[in-house]
């Protein structure tokens, strides 16, 4: 950086690149962007964000109403379909992952929650007692990765909102808020948890500001105007160019690879770093053998447990926007006047979190049968052993959550309306794979395998999910008045048999959270990077995005991709050794 950039820009062109930059950011993303962001926060250091997608600022991107609209224009989306799922009578399923400035986080459902301490002090156990990484090691960077706005004052009577703003930060450009209007029928649905015996009800959520907030906004758009911060888009990295064993990038500059739960996997692997047998079956040397490369990988399985209300008479409702014209067009008009109303609303705004002792009355069984299987018969043939280790330490980690209330196995999501919404299992077993296209392996998308349900435990946990659904809806006294007729899967369907057939005809294996795939594990458990995020076996290369999450947090995942990468951010600035900063 002795040689002063041209001055901040978004570069069109690969060649108009500079020969040196201190850091190089593989994927403009939600953790790249925010990576970015912070190291030329100081004014000294210069980086290149090298980006496969293009800047933009499209309504797709920018519509709130509903939370869809991004993940529905297929422009900004990676076009990738699983390989048939063997679980799953051979269905193929769409893998979502943005291809954008701001990456997934410009496309996705704005659902913003942060799961359970326990969940995070579970990924330092794995490095044992001493670890930088736990709950209350990563709070503070959950403070600062996001700027809370609390919820107005009509909303938070209306909904029972409760809020602790010791939990959150105001310093971010990432805004989380609480939608300005509420449908009264959401605030029943969640209150009807108290007929659940053991449902718990906690003190924080969130409120506040409309509009997506999302990485291109709270960290590109700052950025752009430092002298030091550059951005190429259109620009595919197909592979990170290693001297001996040491990242060059460009010019032998450190590279951080934030590319997200599906490609950082594959760039490492193009790059030589991952299982040998599989890069040699593409005809790729073995720079260093990494068996966990692609492997351990995570994301949220949705089922679908669908439930109709024949009296439910709380207006007005989410359908109303479709039947009800002189409220669709009041809500038109009071977003379009100062961004208020049911159009503030996204998607699942409400949701419920559950341990699974609350929803299973064989918690206990379930998860002792957990402990003494033998996990390993469930990874794909021929996995490396330690790749196996790692698996079973997370199988103690998961057996012993799912008999404890410290950690959420259940969400619903709310809908406020007379039918219901999406029902997905937290801490799903089965691991999965994500490799490169040995028969065209730089020019093909990787082959991303779901291997649902091959842990056969994962079926039984979800049927106990969807019983415990079906108890809320038919069963509780605070929801009979509202005749709730399920839909699907159907009273027929009754026993753990006839809950895995109907699985497997229905069950999506992505809530578009892929993770896991670069895991931060010791290597001897499998691991990709260690602690400070740092590849095994190389020198000047980290990862920094979802794939490092050990096991995936019991929530959506942006939140913690932001906060991992603030994290990040601080230990490639100050090192390990000079401990957590405090947000300022
Ligand atoms: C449709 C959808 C809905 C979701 N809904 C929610 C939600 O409601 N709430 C929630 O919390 N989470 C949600 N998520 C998940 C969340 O958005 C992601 O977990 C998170 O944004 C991932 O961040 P990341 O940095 O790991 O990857 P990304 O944000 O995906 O960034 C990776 C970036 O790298 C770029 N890239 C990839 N390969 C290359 C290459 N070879 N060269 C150059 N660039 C490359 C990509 O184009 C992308 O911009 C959703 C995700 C999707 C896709």
């Amino acid at each position: 950086h002795s040689r002063a950039l041209q001055a901040s820009r978004v570069l069109l062109d690969g060649r108009e690149v500079e020969k040196e930059y201190d850091y190089i950011v593989v994927g403009g993303g939600t953790a790249g962007l925010t990576v970015a962001d912070r190291l030329t926060e100081n004014g000294k250091a210069t980086v290149l964000v090298v980006e496969y997608g293009q800047l933009s600022n499209s309504p797709s991107i920018t519509t709130v109403q509903g939370g869809f609209s991004g993940m529905s224009d297929t422009q900004f989306l990676y076009d990738i379909q699983s390989v048939p799922q063997s679980n799953l009578l051979n269905r193929t399923i769409a893998v979502l992952a943005g291809k954008v400035v701001g990456g997934s986080s410009a496309v996705n459902a704005m659902m913003t929650v942060r799961a359970a301490a326990a969940d995070y002090d579970g990924w330092g156990s794995f490095f044992g007692e001493g670890s930088h990484w736990s709950w209350n090691q990563l709070l503070p960077y959950f403070k600062r990765a996001l700027n809370f706005a609390p919820p107005d004052e009509a909303v938070t009577k209306l909904a029972n909102i409760t809020y602790d703003t010791n939990f959150w930060g105001d310093t971010s450009s990432v805004y989380a808020g609480w939608p300005s209007f509420q449908y009264p029928g959401t605030t029943a649905q969640m209150e009807a948890f108290r007929g659940m015996p053991g449902a718990p009800f906690v003190k924080d959520s969130g409120s506040g500001e409309p509009g997506r907030s999302y990485a291109r906004t709270g960290h590109h758009d700052r950025a752009i105007s430092r002298w030091n911060y550059h951005l190429v888009t259109g620009s595919k990295v197909t592979r990170i160019a290693l001297n001996g064993t040491t990242a060059t990038g460009v010019a032998f500059v450190p590279v951080i690879l934030a590319a997200g739960g599906i490609h950082s996997p594959q760039v490492l692997q193009l790059s030589g770093i991952g299982p040998r047998k599989l890069l040699s079956s593409a005809n790729i040397t073995t720079i260093v053998d990494l068996p966990g490369v692609g492997q351990n990988f995570q994301d949220h399985p949705m089922i679908q447990a669908s439930y109709t209300y024949r009296r439910f008479n709380f207006r007005p409702s989410p359908n109303d926007l479709f039947l009800n014209a002189s409220f669709a067009a009041w809500s038109e008009e009071v977003w379009a006047s100062n961004r208020t109303g049911p159009n503030s609303i996204a998607t699942g705004n409400a949701a419920a979190w559950l341990p699974f002792p609350v929803v299973s009355p064989r918690a206990a069984d379930l998860s002792s049968a957990l402990a003494s299987q033998n996990n390993t018969l469930y990874l794909p043939p021929g996995t490396d052993q330690t790749v196996a280790a790692g698996y079973r330490a997370q199988m103690l980690l998961h057996a012993a959550a799912l008999n404890s209330n410290h950690t959420a196995f259940y969400n619903l999501v709310l809908t406020g309306g007379p039918t219901n919404g999406i029902l997905v299992d937290l801490h799903p077993l089965s691991r999965r794979t994500v490799a490169i296209d040995t028969a065209d392996p730089y020019n093909r998308e990787p082959r991303v395998d779901y291997r649902a349900l091959s842990n056969p435990l994962d079926a039984a946990i979800m049927a106990d999910l969807v019983r415990f659904t079906r108890r809320y809806h038919l069963e509780n006294p605070l929801t009979t008045s509202w005749a709730a007729m399920e839909m699907a899967p159907g009273l027929e369907t009754q026993t753990d048999e006839q809950f895995a057939a109907y699985l497997a005809e229905t069950l999506s294996p992505s809530e578009f959270h892929p993770a896991g795939t670069c895991a931060m594990m010791p290597r001897e458990l499998g691991g990709v990077v260690d602690q400070q995020l740092r590849v095994y076996g190389v020198e000047r290369l980290r990862v920094v995005d979802a794939s490092v999450f050990p096991t995936l947090p019991g929530g959506n995942t942006c939140q913690p991709v932001y906060a991992v990468a603030e994290k990040a951010a601080d230990l490639i600035r100050y090192g390990a050794s000079k401990g957590v900063e405090q947000p300022c």
